[in-house]
């Protein structure tokens, strides 16, 4: 897989420019009792605006759940989320569903396309459910940007992965929204149509100034990032800014989540 792109091709971030998202003092607790799971246990993050975030971590270290109270598909048990300038911890199911619809952008490890959809009818779908009409030069940037210009009429059964993935990522960004979460965008991908994702996941931040935070296992996909964060045991534990494929294994290697502490033989 190609590395990530670095240098003259990449934009100056202003770290210091007001955040697109930020949680505080996030807990999200399953059950309760002896059972209880504390798969957020008090995580205060800020997501860049026009920055591409990874969120990596030991399987169970709570990234797909922070991700989805980022996104108001979870709510925490504690703790305030703000996108975009809304409170989003505060919204009923109603306003929910209208922050998703209009200012989020969703790519799943599974296409999610509809099968009976043309791919240009399946990147304009969101905007049709929600009756908005289609800024064609938005739409036609998005479609040049990820190389399906001469497979708009297909069906995604005509499509390889690579390409219905592509689709997918076009439908999440044509809607202009102010955050996209890709929740392992390349996990369902060989490595050639996964460094095309991702090139163009950071291409869409770095000329288009989307915002994007991504849950990844694979620290090639990890470093296509700007930043990187580490969770584990439901906290972030570390952070690493322009990451390389070896930077992300390094931190890795250095993350022992307590539950691996408790079963490993040296801790006895
Ligand atoms: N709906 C649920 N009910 C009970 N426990 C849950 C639920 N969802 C997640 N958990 C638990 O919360 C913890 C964090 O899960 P989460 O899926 O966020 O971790 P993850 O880092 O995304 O893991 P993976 O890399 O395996 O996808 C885990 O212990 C998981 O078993």
């Amino acid at each position: 897989m190609s590395s990530a792109p670095t240098g003259a091709a990449a934009v100056a971030h202003d770290n210091t420019a007001r955040p697109i998202a930020t949680a505080r003092g996030l807990v999200k607790t399953y059950g309760s009792g002896e059972t209880a799971v504390h798969a957020l246990a008090g995580v205060d993050v800020e997501f860049g605006r026009g920055q591409l975030t990874a969120i990596m971590g030991p399987s169970g270290s709570g990234k797909s759940t922070l991700m989805h109270c980022m996104a108001g598909l979870d709510r925490p048990t504690e703790g305030t989320i703000e996108v975009d300038g809304e409170q989003v911890g505060q919204m009923n199911e109603r306003q929910l569903t209208k922050l998703r619809r209009t200012r989020l952008g969703f790519v799943f490890q599974a296409f999610n396309l509809v099968p009976t959809l043309t791919a240009a009818e399946n990147i304009t779908l969101p905007l049709d459910i929600a009756r908005r009409p289609v800024d064609k030069a938005h739409f036609d940037a998005v479609v040049a940007a990820v190389g399906l210009g001469d497979r708009l009429g297909h069906k995604p059964n005509e499509l390889s992965g690579g390409q219905q993935q592509r689709v997918a990522c076009a439908r999440a960004l044509v809607s202009r929204p102010a955050v996209v979460f890709a929740d392992e965008p390349t996990g369902n991908l060989d490595s050639a149509s996964a460094a095309e994702v991702l090139g163009f996941l950071r291409r869409s931040v770095d000329e288009l100034g989307q915002s994007i935070v991504m849950v990844t296992h694979d620290p090639t996909a990890a470093s296509y990032a700007h930043r990187v964060l580490f969770l584990a045991d439901g906290r972030l534990v570390g952070e690493l800014l322009d990451p390389t494929p070896a930077s992300v294994l390094e931190m890795l290697g250095s993350i022992t989540p307590r539950t691996r502490q408790a079963t490993s033989p040296a801790a006895v």
